[in-house]
């Protein structure tokens, strides 16, 4: 069985305004459709769970009957934090098979990515998508900084897939704040991480300057 477990359980205090950014236009529909649509692109299949603050879960309700929006999926409750979001999706698998912790704010991510990942998961048991850092890097020593080799870094991307059994213990540890993503919980047990090639245009739609680009990627036919 493959899931896809969506996370849209955050704040949104990066992009502010009113309505939470996961719901925000882009080309008229909202991210996280396009998000979900993504993965049913990648397999019909597929079982997607999505992640929703308990208080907008009956606004996507409304959000999905005004876009006639069928594709099937298991609502779950969000966390204080994405690292228990996540663990509240996890809830909901129920099977052995292979889990994809996506960013619901990733609606470009493309199919080849996805399908890559999945599909090295199922032999590597912990892949995640990583593209090159194009600019140069300091790293900051109290007052002073020194530029860094760019070359031993990576930007870190999602859909992160795993072994379903793997990462629901990697999410029975406890909770610390260098949790950030799902490959560092899953070392914090001493698994290693495979990388996979990404797709620069998955970005992370985090902040209003990103909504820009998001429609420019749309205009310019680059998704
Ligand atoms: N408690 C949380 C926090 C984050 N997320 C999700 O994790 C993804 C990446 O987080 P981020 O972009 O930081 O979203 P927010 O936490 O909403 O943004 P901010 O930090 O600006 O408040 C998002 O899809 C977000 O909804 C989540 O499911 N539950
Ligand atoms: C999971 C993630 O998108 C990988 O880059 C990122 O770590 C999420 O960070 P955020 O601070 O929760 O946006």
């Amino acid at each position: 069985m493959e899931y896809a477990l969506i996370v849209a359980g955050g704040k949104g205090l990066r992009m502010g305004g009113e309505l939470p950014k996961q719901f925000l236009p882009i080309g008229g529909k909202p991210v996280l459709m396009r998000t979900l649509e993504a993965f049913y692109a990648y397999n019909p299949e597929i079982h997607i769970i999505l992640v929703l603050p308990l208080s907008q879960q009956s606004y996507w309700t409304e959000l999905c009957a005004e876009h006639s929006f069928s594709l099937p999926h298991t609502v779950a409750d969000g966390g204080e934090t994405r690292f228990h979001s996540v663990k509240n999706g996890l809830s909901h698998v129920t099977t052995p098979g292979l889990v994809g912790v996506h960013d619901g704010v990733r609606p470009f991510v493309s199919r080849e990515v996805i399908a890559r990942c999945y599909e090295l998961a199922a032999e590597k048991k912990a892949v995640i998508p990583v593209i090159d850092v194009v600019e140069t890097v300091r790293h900051l020593k109290g007052e002073e900084s020194v530029t860094v080799s760019r070359d031993e870094y990576k930007l870190v991307q999602t859909p992160q897939v795993f072994d379903a059994d793997l990462l629901k213990q990697a999410y029975e540890q406890p909770y610390t704040s260098f949790f950030t993503d799902d490959a560092s919980v899953v070392e914090a047990m001493g698994v290693s991480v495979y990388l996979a090639a990404g797709n620069r245009e998955n970005i992370k739609i985090t902040t209003p300057f990103d909504l820009k680009i998001a429609a420019a990627l749309l205009d310019s036919c680059l998704i």
